[in-house]
């Protein structure tokens, strides 16, 4: 038997340990068990050297006589590197409220990962796109496993399945077999004239805004817009948002926004803040109560309609909503989706449905007012592509709008509404670069930086759609871009936004011009769960006249 002492380099040589190399034949093998002894995900980082001496080859190993310690990409073994932090309150003062800016910030003084502590919860932050990769995928490194310090632990729910609850919990993979095939491609599809139908019923306001000739928040009606769609499609509800100009909000979508609103505070505030049973924290429960009330109404409204069962992606496509559907749908033994797990998964498809299509679509308005020649541009295409009045938006015509899509593209680069997807480690893990990471911690793919590392975008701060055309961005990486996150935990719902998205934005494009009122104010919210803009000021004309044709589309 050949044993060899080993020793992560960055330790001291008396941390080595007895490692068996007998059965290894290759440095490649060698490597290979190293990386299994150690948690190293990229085996073919490592490299050996033993007093400063590299060893390349195995005999190099053998013969070594002192302990061989172990490098990984060149590096030593490091833990990740972060600012100190004060008594109690840890870094909270340097990354809030600016949490964007200054995660910037620490990004470039620490490089592609570092860790800071807020009121006693530590994570660790990457904005590199191999990491981010690492982190996403779902395997013995990495899970998303919501333990005390991830972001979404204040509103973790186990039934949920889906959003809210860990990979490994049974009710993920339940909830995973049942949701998603109400948000494929083709059930998507299906919902388009309920989308066209919900942007049409929300004219008469935004006539009416546009003729009272006053700036108003586009975010508060983008809320009503979006949250009506999601009312409509995924639980059967009107939530009668278009009334009038001043309607207000149905409760759901006032208390799952205010529920998120909560959540973000009472996650930067750390975990001795949530156990309170008195103020946010309550708050939050009664929250959760109240929505949940709310949904099983819904549900028993859909059951009292009596349908028939159906098998899983034939309800996808016969069902009147993602309601319908879940009370219809049965697996291929003959099961529905436990109630308990369908009032749950209900509550977050339609939470994680509105917030972040609201918040988007918001962008997308700041981005008409904001962006010099968006607004033409969007409207030239939509002339060409021989829209009107009436037009009734459907998927093909989606296929065909390339301005469109590479502007949603590059705002969703620039600011797109989610920032914080964590995983957590499942077992002491040595990154590549030679970050050492111990079981449990929690890493943030921070999708805003990837998507701003200069690393891989030229020019990162400029908007500039027409990027989506060069073979740099063409040929990008799989995880460069990453908005709605990344492996088997990504967002199920990418579909239903996309659609949604573009219907809304070719019909509120085609009718009204959109004009600034004062500097349209980027910042966004930092106290929401999710990136939106604040103090965004608009103001709309009906449009009366619309551009000719462009001269290669008169032909
Ligand atoms: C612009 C719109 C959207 C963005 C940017 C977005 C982004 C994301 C991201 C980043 C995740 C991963 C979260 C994590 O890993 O912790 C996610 C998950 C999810 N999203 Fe979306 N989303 C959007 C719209 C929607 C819509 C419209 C729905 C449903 C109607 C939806 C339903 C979900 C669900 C259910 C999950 C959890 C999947 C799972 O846990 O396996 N999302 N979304």
């Amino acid at each position: 038997m050949a044993i060899k002492q080993f020793y992560l380099y960055g330790s001291a040589p008396s941390t080595a340990i007895d490692v068996d190399i007998t059965p290894v034949n290759t440095i490649d093998e060698l490597k290979r068990s190293i990386a299994a002894v150690y948690g190293v995900v990229q085996a073919e980082g490592i490299a050996f050297q033993a007093e400063n001496e590299d060893l390349p080859d195995l005999h190099d190993v053998e013969n070594a006589s002192h302990p061989v310690g172990i490098t990984i990409d060149g590096h030593a073994v490091r833990a990740v590197p972060g600012p100190r932090g004060l008594p109690y309150v840890g870094n909270y003062f340097e990354v809030y409220p600016d949490h964007l800016g200054n995660n910037q910030r620490l990004f470039e003084k620490y490089g592609p990962i570092f860790k800071t502590t807020n009121m006693g919860k530590t994570v660790c932050q990457t904005n590199d796109p191999i990491l981010a990769q690492i982190a996403f995928t779902e395997s013995d490194f990495f899970s998303k496993e919501i333990v005390d310090d991830h972001p979404l632990h204040p509103i973790k729910q186990d039934a949920a399945g889906v959003f809210l609850s860990d990979t490994h919990n049974p009710s993920w993979k339940m909830v995973h077999k049942f949701l998603p095939p109400a948000l494929g491609p083709k059930a998507v599809r299906h919902y388009a004239p309920i989308m066209n139908d919900e942007v049409r019923v929300s004219f008469p306001v935004f006539d009416e805004l546009s003729a009272r000739d006053e700036a108003w928040n586009p975010y508060q009606y983008m809320l009503k817009l979006s949250s009506a769609a999601v009312g409509k499609i995924v639980l059967g509800q009107d939530f009668h948002h278009f009334e009038s100009v001043d309607t207000p909000f149905h409760r759901l979508p006032l208390a799952m926004a205010e529920l998120l609103s909560i959540n973000k505070k009472i996650a930067s505030m750390g975990q001795w803040y949530s156990q309170l049973p008195f103020g946010d924290p309550k708050r939050l429960r009664d929250l959760q109560q109240q929505i949940s009330d709310t949904i099983v109404s819904s549900i028993h409204a859909a059951t009292a309609a009596g349908t028939e069962d159906l098998p899983l992606q034939d309800a996808a496509l016969k069902s009147a909503d993602v309601i319908d559907y879940l009370t219809r749908a049965v697996d291929a033994d003959g099961q529905h989706l436990p109630v308990k797990n369908m009032v749950a998964a209900l509550t977050v498809a339609a939470g994680a449905g509105f917030t972040t299509t609201s918040s988007l679509l918001s962008w997308l308005v700041y981005g008409l007012v904001a962006y010099d020649g968006m607004q033409e541009r969007l409207l030239q295409e939509m002339v060409d592509h021989d829209f009107n009045d009436d037009t009734e938006v459907t998927p093909e015509m989606l296929e065909d709008l390339p301005m469109l899509d590479k502007y949603i593209k590059e705002m969703q680069r620039r600011h797109n509404p989610s920032y914080q997807p964590g995983r957590t480690a499942q077992r002491d893990v040595i990154l590549p670069g030679g970050y050492k990471l111990n079981k449990g911690d929690v890493v943030i793919v921070a999708l805003h930086h990837i998507h701003m590392n200069p690393k891989i975008w030229n020019n990162p701060d400029l908007f500039d759609p027409d990027r989506w055309d060069t073979e740099r961005v063409k040929n990008r990486g799989r995880t460069d871009y990453v908005p709605f996150a990344a492996g088997q935990r990504m967002c199920i719902g990418f579909n239903f936004a996309l659609q949604e998205i573009k219907i809304f934005m070719c019909k509120l494009v085609w009718r009204y011009r959109w004009l600034k009122e004062g500097e349209p104010e980027s910042d966004y919210d930092p106290f929401f769960q999710l990136i939106r803009p604040i103090n965004l000021y608009v103001r709309t004309q009906k449009r009366d006249e619309w551009p000719s044709k462009s001269s290669s589309m008169m032909s």
